[in-house]
């Protein structure tokens, strides 16, 4: 359940009136942990939900309109790395990874943390320009510093957004390298938005890089560069 402590820290707003009524669909209330009916497992957890700050709420409702002319496209989310729950295929002749059959609690880290009180975001990808923006609000579990993210929690979302851009170019792929510098601390419940492009592609290697800005844009976060290898061929 989602504690309204939370909730008041991240969306004062929420608890006090009625919701904005808004085009995009939303999330009302996510599904009991570890319940793996079909309509469970397929929940879309990148649509709004209550505890999306008014900062939030705006970003998505922009990149949304972002893709009304097709350039730009929100990439759903879901908390099981394969929703259907079809057998994942194994890479790794000489590292087998545990088969979700094998073990249900198995779920996408960034999605494991319940609603409000870990990563809340969505994410856009335009493939014609090799570009993913991610829009992120981290809750109060992700403190690092007294106020601040984490900065394993930041890297957490960097990776991931990185990782998609990469992923969305160049097929299945793994972060080989990745380089964080943090400039500026994040205090918890902000709005921060991951933009991260691919910058060069040369055989199995796929370099992408992103900062991460507060909504105005005048606050660098952090900057990464990064190195993604897409997996040997023979093994896929
Ligand atoms: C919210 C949605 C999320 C969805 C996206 C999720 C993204 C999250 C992604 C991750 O977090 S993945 C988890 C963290 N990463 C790992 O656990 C990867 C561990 N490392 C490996 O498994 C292997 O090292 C790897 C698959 C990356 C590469 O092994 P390979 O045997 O396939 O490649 P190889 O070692 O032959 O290297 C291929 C090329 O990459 C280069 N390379 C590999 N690792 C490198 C490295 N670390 N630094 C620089 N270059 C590197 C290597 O030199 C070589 O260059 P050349 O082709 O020019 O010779």
């Amino acid at each position: 359940m989602l504690r309204s402590g939370a909730l008041r820290l991240c969306a004062p707003g929420v608890l006090r009136g009625p919701r904005r009524s808004a085009a995009p669909p939303t999330r009302e209330s996510r599904p009991p942990p570890r319940s793996f009916a079909s309509e469970v497992i397929r929940v879309d957890l990148s649509l709004p939900n209550p505890s999306w700050s008014k900062d939030m709420r705006l970003l998505f409702d922009q990149f949304m309109k972002k893709t009304e002319d097709g350039s730009w496209k929100r990439l759903p989310s879901y908390k099981y790395v394969s929703p259907q729950r079809t057998e994942v295929k194994t890479f790794f002749p000489d590292g087998k990874p545990v088969k979700e059959d094998h073990m249900p609690q198995a779920q996408l880290f960034p999605r494991s943390l319940e609603e409000g009180l870990g990563f809340e975001y969505a994410m856009f990808h335009n493939h014609v320009e090799n570009r993913t923006v991610c829009i992120f609000q981290g809750g109060p579990y992700l403190q690092g510093a007294s106020g601040f993210l984490h900065g394993g929690a930041i890297a957490t979302m960097m990776d991931s957004t990185l990782g998609v851009c990469a992923l969305t170019a160049g097929g299945v792929a793994m972060t080989a390298n990745l380089n964080i510098n943090f400039r500026r601390p994040i205090p918890l419940c902000s709005v921060v938005v991951i933009n991260s492009q691919l910058d060069k592609v040369e055989g199995r290697k796929l370099f992408v890089s992103c900062n991460v800005q507060s909504v105005d844009g005048k606050t660098l976060h952090s900057k990464a560069t990064s190195l993604f290898v897409k997996l040997n061929p023979k093994e896929v």
